[in-house]
């Protein structure tokens, strides 16, 4: 019996990732919660023919107590696009709530922006006392998705997207997003020259803004998302579910792995908390952090890049909970 929860479930993610969700036949129980509309997209999730009993709620009557109660999984793609002080505030409340609900329950937060989100998420369960680094993940699969399409676009040969493996690693924004194309299973062509290179980093790092374009500014990537977050969901299920070998990246509290990271803090050079790696997953959650493995020139000055920010991005979720470790 699985229990999953998604909270913002009636969002531009929300509903095609409970749908998705619902399509997963590791799924036994759904629970919806949001500010709005659940009802309806319960209602409307729960006809289709898989076995998951869904049930939606709402804030009134402790809704969000009664939806993470008993929770093994809880997806966060609640908020607002590209509004990163509302965010803080909604995910603070949402982590109390599953702190004191479902602590022991995996955590997956889609909310943006991720390298805040996800120290904001860590400092509420620490100041509740039940902070297990094994269970708190930062969703960076999108970029891994990009990541893949946009190589087999290259390559001239789509089928290929679902089977090309590529680490990202970093975190997820702008010049925090480092894809390490020199470990794709289907390498570029020996041909591709060194510019255009740069513009395919630049397409993964800024594939969110490229979607916000066309959508003329009215949301960002919604589909795409949920896409991607149901499979990272799927692979922290199985792995849950005691299936072994589960490998992905994903950004992390550093003190997961049983060394703290050490490899890890050693390849960036700095001593950084948290990292998107690729992350190999158990039926605690993190199991292992893996090395990036070797990088080029090229990908070791993006990490080199996306240190500094990195540092600042959790500087500002950690200090949103706790101001006095600024
Ligand atoms: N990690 C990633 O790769 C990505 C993250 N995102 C982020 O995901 C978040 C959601 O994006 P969209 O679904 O497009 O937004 P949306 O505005 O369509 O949906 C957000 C939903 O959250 C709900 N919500 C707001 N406050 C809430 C609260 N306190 N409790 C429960 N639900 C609440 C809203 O009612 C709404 O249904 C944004 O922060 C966005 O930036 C978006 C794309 C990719
Ligand atoms: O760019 C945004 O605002 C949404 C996002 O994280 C993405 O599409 O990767």
């Amino acid at each position: 019996m699985v229990k999953a929860v998604v909270l913002g479930a009636a969002g531009g993610i929300g509903q095609p990732l409970s749908l998705l969700l619902k399509a997963n036949p590791l799924v036994t129980e759904l629970a919806l919660y949001d500010i709005v509309n659940t009802p309806g997209v319960a209602a409307d999730i729960s006809h289709i023919s898989t076995p998951a009993k869904v049930v939606g709620y709402l804030p009134p009557d402790d809704g969000l107590k009664k939806a993470l109660t008993g929770a093994d999984i809880v997806v966060i793609p609640a908020g607002v696009p590209r509004k990163p002080g509302i965010n803080a505030g909604i995910v603070r409340d949402l982590a109390t709530g599953i702190a004191t609900t479902a602590p022991k329950a995996a955590v997956l937060v889609i909310s943006n922006p991720v390298n805040s989100t996800v120290p904001i998420v860590v400092e509420v369960f620490k100041k509740h006392g039940v902070f297990d680094p094994k269970k708190i993940f930062g969703v960076t699969t999108l970029d891994v998705v990009r990541a893949r399409t946009f190589v087999a676009e290259v390559l001239g040969d789509l089928s290929l997207a679902p089977l090309i493996k590529i680490p990202v690693v970093g975190g997820h924004s702008g010049v925090t997003i480092v894809p390490l194309f020199s470990q794709s299973s289907h390498p570029l062509p020996s041909s591709y020259a060194t510019s255009d290179l740069e513009t395919l980093t630049k397409r993964v790092q800024f594939g969110g803004d490229e979607v916000v374009k066309a959508k003329d500014g009215a949301g960002s990537a919604t589909l795409s998302m949920a896409w991607a977050g149901a499979e990272f969901a799927e692979k922290v299920l199985k792995a849950l579910n005691g299936e072994k070998g589960i490998v992905a990246p994903t950004f992390v509290h550093l003190s997961a792995d049983k060394s703290g990271g050490e490899t890890i803090k050693k390849e960036i050079g700095k001593d950084l908390d948290y990292f998107s790696a690729p992350v190999e997953l158990g039926p605690e959650g993190v199991t292992k952090i893996l090395s990036l493995g070797k990088l080029t020139d090229s990908e070791k000055a993006l990490v080199d890049t996306a240190v500094p920010e990195l540092a600042i991005n959790i500087e500002k979720g950690v200090s949103f909970i706790e101001p006095s470790k600024l």
